[in-house]
């Protein structure tokens, strides 16, 4: 009864904010918002974009009048980005009179990318719209870095309606533009692209998407650990032996080798996603949760941090595993697409440090990798062995995991009696599993988040411009030694683990892996 009446409670709450941001969104004016994607030809357009437009359209998240522009250089329609994104709508039997009704609010504009005539004719297309001209417009550039100037340029010239005017009019709709991953390569590059938006952009107007923070337990970091009593006394290097910050796909690069090749997994995955997960475990209590208050103190983390040390660092690159399956048995350098004797790393460990009063000397073991062999975003704390030991060293350290995905859950891996006679220790845990005890409350995907809260114009979860420079000044040593020196990725197999010396790496810093701990999957 209490278990299905707080399953209620929550619904409830989830409910009432839904109400809150419907309010808000609604409320506002009846000022029309216009979505414009940029690459709409493109893969993130048909997987991510124009599934979550539709997932938060159907849901009635949208402001009530909503019209959404594809843009690209391909000659397409409307019926072919429609064609190309339905398979990954999800879409549902009952829907299908909302989802005619969705298509009908879209737009598709044929341009370059480079020069005005096209953006200005773009410019004239939203202005046709019912009250276009006075429109809120949300630019989405879900597209390669070589062409984030010309873009951004272009729009601020010609795209920008009343947002552009030098001096306000008051009359007219806000501008924002959200930008996607890579931001820049290197430190250098990335303040190239800072300087450049800064130019065009306030600020307030720039939306720096890392989809990590749009997940649900990267969301509840801040709640777990300002919400509670109980973890704050343990959450410092008196208590922490390390932490372990981890990302493991099961599969490699899918015949899209080139394109990752450009990149590696270092700034692929760890130099963002994993550092913003870092800095939201390491970082003080903020003063409020305000998007600058809290980004403040992750800057802070940051900033506390020195670059990366090669000597911490174990990269990988993974082989194929001839008994394995279809793409398992490739290689990363048999894909067609990777250039030859290839070293860029499709597996990173790396061992950092924060030199804080609350950190200093407790190891942060950030971990990623492409073909392993499973699929897990996780933060793992392991804490320090208990001192004065009475059990005879059966007791094994105690874990907080907060797992991200799949299947989130937070568990606390933990010494019990042994039910029965005897007083003998033995592993257990507390354990939240998300499945089981929010049974049927919908988790929104994290683009969904993100892009609401772009209307909404919350920046809290999206990368502030210090952050990123902090986060670049970390990586960047390390990212051109590897390159320079060409260093050798250590050999790995398809669907292993990641090399052995990942595993010597985080021995050395501490962190013990047992093998003993078993998981009984509760039986509800
Ligand atoms: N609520 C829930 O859903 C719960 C689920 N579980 C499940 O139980 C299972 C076991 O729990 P878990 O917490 O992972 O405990 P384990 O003790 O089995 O694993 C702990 C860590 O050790 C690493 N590891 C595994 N093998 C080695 C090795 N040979 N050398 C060094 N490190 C190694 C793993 O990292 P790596 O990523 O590198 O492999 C993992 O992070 C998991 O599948 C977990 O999801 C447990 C509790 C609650
Ligand atoms: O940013 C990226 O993330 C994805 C993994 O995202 P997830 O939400 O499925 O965990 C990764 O596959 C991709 O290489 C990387 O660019």
């Amino acid at each position: 009864m209490t278990a299905i009446s707080n399953v209620q409670k929550t619904k409830d709450q989830l409910l009432k904010g839904v109400s809150i941001l419907k309010e808000t969104l609604h409320s506002e004016d009846d000022v029309p918002h216009v979505f414009v994607v940029f690459g709409a030809s493109g893969d993130l357009a048909k997987k991510k974009i124009y599934p979550t437009l539709w997932w938060l359209y159907k849901d009635g998240l949208l402001p009530k009048q909503t019209y959404f522009v594809g843009y690209a250089r391909s000659d397409l329609s409307v019926q072919a980005v429609r064609d190309k994104s339905t398979q990954y709508m999800k879409l549902q039997d009952d829907e299908k009179d909302k989802f005619e009704e969705f298509w009908k609010y879209n737009y598709y504009v044929k341009g370059s990318y480079t020069e005005r005539t096209d953006f200005e004719h773009l410019n004239q297309e939203i202005n046709t719209l019912p009250k276009g001209d006075l429109a809120h417009r949300l630019f989405y550039l879900a597209l390669p870095p070589t062409v984030f100037k010309d873009v951004s340029s272009n729009i601020r010239l010609c795209c920008m309606g009343h947002d552009g005017l030098e001096e306000s009019t008051g009359s007219g709709g806000w501008s924002r533009i959200i930008v996607e991953k890579p931001f820049g390569h290197d430190s250098e590059s990335s303040d190239d692209l800072s300087q450049h938006l800064s130019k065009l952009f306030r600020e307030d107007q720039i939306y720096r998407i890392d989809h990590y923070l749009g997940k649900e337990m990267v969301q509840n970091l801040m709640v777990l650990r300002f919400g509670n009593k109980m973890f704050s006394p343990l959450w410092n290097r008196d208590h922490v032996q390390c932490v372990v910050i981890t990302f493991k796909e099961p599969f490699g690069t899918m015949g899209r080798g080139g394109y990752f090749d450009e990149s590696g997994i270092i700034r692929d995955v760890m130099q963002n996603h994993l550092m913003q997960i870092l800095s939201l475990v390491a970082m003080e209590k903020p003063a409020s949760t305000s998007a600058e208050d809290i980004r403040d103190e992750k800057v802070k983390v940051l900033k506390c941090m020195p670059p990366l040390d090669l000597d911490n660092v174990v990269v990988g690159q993974y082989t194929g595993d001839p008994e394995g399956q279809g793409d398992a048995k490739n290689g990363y350098l048999d894909d067609p697409t990777v250039p030859k004797g290839s070293v860029t790393p499709t597996f990173a460990t790396a061992v950092v440090f924060v030199k804080t009063e609350r950190w200093d000397g407790v190891p942060f073991i950030m971990k990623c990798g492409k073909a392993l062999n499973e699929r897990k975003a996780e933060v793992r704390i392991q804490f320090k062995d208990v001192p004065g030991d009475i059990f005879g060293g059966q007791c094994k350290r105690n874990e907080l995991v907060i797992r991200v995905q799949p299947q989130e859950a937070v568990y606390c891996k933990m010494m019990v009696k042994a039910p029965g006679m005897n007083i003998n220790p033995e592993e257990s845990e507390l354990d939240l599993s998300y499945g089981a005890r929010y049974k049927g409350v919908k988790m929104p995907d994290a683009y969904e988040r993100l892009i609401l809260d772009v209307f909404c114009g919350a920046q809290l979860h999206f990368v502030r411009s210090d952050e990123l420079r902090e986060a670049w000044r970390i990586f960047t040593p390390l990212l051109h030694k590897l390159e320079k020196e060409k260093i050798k990725p250590a050999p790995y197999k398809y669907g292993s683990r990641g090399p052995q010396e990942s595993d010597d790496l985080a021995r050395r810093f501490g962190f013990i892996f047992s093998g003993t701990y078993k998981w009984t999957k509760p039986q509800l």
